[in-house]
């Protein structure tokens, strides 16, 4: 697995719409939004079923959203809260950058190495064919994994960094997995947000 580094955002993967903008929210405001978003976010950890066998999910998720769609995705629904002041703030900007209404953010917090998300693709049918999906990181940089489906040597890696925005969308659900693995290195606190459309 090799490291690729964005040009003018865009990231050449093939079979993929990728850019990546590190600095989007400046890293003093992007602090700020990091101990609110920590201490006020109504956080939970799930229970997940995997092949008949219930897990408790390995980070602490939550829902907002403004139209009271419900999200499920392995074997699991989130009804959403309604957005507070300061997701509708990320909300607006992250609208403006992508020429989109969200309508729903999924925040995650990873609060240690041992914290993950597994391979996966964002691909549940009430985000439509071709999503468009916009991930702000805060705190902890990690890495996010990619993976093709079927060309096994399309792998790479990009450090997420702390007021970084990721946006994915076209086929990129349907060609790729992403993934945020373990890591045995002593890391922090991060929380990852990402802005969908459910319809
Ligand atoms: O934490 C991340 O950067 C990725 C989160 C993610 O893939 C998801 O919530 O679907
Ligand atoms: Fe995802």
């Amino acid at each position: 697995m090799h490291r690729i580094g964005p040009i003018n955002g865009r990231l050449h993967l093939i079979d993929s719409e990728i850019s990546y903008f590190p600095n989007f929210i400046s890293h003093n405001e992007a602090w700020v939004v990091f101990e609110e978003l920590l201490s006020q976010t109504r956080w939970q950890q799930d229970t997940i079923k995997v092949f008949g066998k219930e897990y408790l999910q390995p980070r602490l998720t939550s829902l907002y959203g403004n139209n009271g769609k419900p999200y499920s995705y392995s074997n699991l629904t989130m009804q959403p809260h309604s957005f507070t002041p300061l997701l509708i703030d990320l909300k607006k900007l992250v609208d403006i950058k992508c020429n989109t209404h969200f309508t729903t953010c999924l925040l995650n917090l990873y609060r240690n190495g041992k914290d993950s998300n597994g391979w996966h693709a964002d691909n549940e049918k009430e985000l439509g064919s071709r999503p468009i999906i916009a991930s702000l990181s805060f705190g902890q940089e990690r890495f996010f994994h990619l993976k093709h489906r079927k060309l096994v040597s399309e792998r790479y890696k990009l450090l997420l960094e702390h007021g970084s925005l990721l946006i994915m969308s076209g086929d990129t659900q349907k060609n790729w997995l992403h993934q945020i693995p373990k890591t045995s290195r002593l890391v922090k606190e991060r929380i990852n947000l990402t802005f969908r459309v459910i319809q």
